[in-house]
């Protein structure tokens, strides 16, 4: 499957940072960080661990508060919204948790018909089955829907835990470590659905990952943060084709060593 390329029109943006800053106490983490995600556009972040990623994410959904700056979401100002627009706008953005975050003595189909039945209380029994039915084809794991999470791979639970997202239908998609703990062939499972969703669904998404793989695969366009700014941001091999050295060497550490592992 292909994703679309780095010069595809895409439209306004789903979201859209402006001189970002974010300290805890003396730790200056994000120091004026610019970013624009264009509607329908996977965009992967990657840094080193610590340089804030998590961060950002949290303030792009509200969770934390920024020291200054702008962040604009689905054009609504984050940094200076009502809970009650919060919350709502919180139901357009789906969160792909590094750990599934399935709940554990549920089955998939109550996993999956969770949010629907906290979220959208107007849908019927029939409605929320159909719903279920589709996503878990959508995913690949129809035949999983009576199974216990402590029964399904890590894959099959990254699946299942996007699965639950997307039964919301959003229109941004947050991934955070997608393809962490999983083996090469069920990575490239994981960055398939990915790109899916982004065609299916016609998501934007903030990709966070440390896997240069996932990022090539699934990214239209990619932004390194480094020192608290995005040092670089454009197509993967633009950004990478650079004599900077902090760039140089997160490809050099991450990548080589990981292609040469296979
Ligand atoms: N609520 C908080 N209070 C104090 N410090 C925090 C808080 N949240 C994050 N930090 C600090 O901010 C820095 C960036 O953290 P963050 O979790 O965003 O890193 P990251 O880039 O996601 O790292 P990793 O790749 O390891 O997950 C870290 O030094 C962390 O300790």
């Amino acid at each position: 499957m292909e994703t679309t390329k780095e010069n595809t029109a895409f439209e306004e943006p789903a979201i859209l940072i402006k001189g970002l800053k974010k300290s805890f106490g003396n730790l200056v983490v994000l120091n004026g960080v610019d970013l624009e995600v264009r509607k329908g556009e996977n965009i992967a972040v990657l840094g080193r661990s610590g340089s804030g990623k998590s961060v950002l994410i949290k303030i792009i959904s509200g969770l934390l508060q920024p020291d200054s700056g702008s962040v604009q979401v689905l054009g609504e100002q984050v940094d200076n919204i009502s809970a009650a627009d919060l919350q709502r706008l919180r139901l357009k953005i789906g969160f792909s948790f590094q750990s599934s975050a399935l709940y554990d003595s549920m089955s998939v189909r109550e996993n999956l018909a969770f949010p629907l039945v906290r979220n959208k209380r107007e849908l019927s029994a029939a409605a929320v089955n159909t719903a279920i039915e589709e996503v878990l084809h959508e995913v690949g794991l129809s035949q999983t829907i009576m199974q216990m999470p402590s029964e399904l791979s890590g894959g099959q639970r990254k699946r299942i835990g996007i699965a639950r997202t997307l039964i919301l239908k959003p229109e941004i998609m947050l991934y955070d470590e997608p393809t962490s703990g999983l083996d090469p062939i069920t990575c490239g499972e994981i960055n398939k659905l990915i790109i899916k969703v982004q065609q299916q669904y016609k998501t934007s998404s903030i990709i966070i990952t440390h896997d240069l793989t996932c990022a090539k695969a699934t990214a239209n366009r990619i932004a390194m943060l480094l020192d608290g700014k995005f040092l670089a941001t454009g197509n993967f091999d633009t950004v990478f084709d650079t004599q900077n050295e902090s760039v140089r060497s997160f490809y050099d550490y991450n990548f080589t060593t990981h292609e040469n592992n296979k």
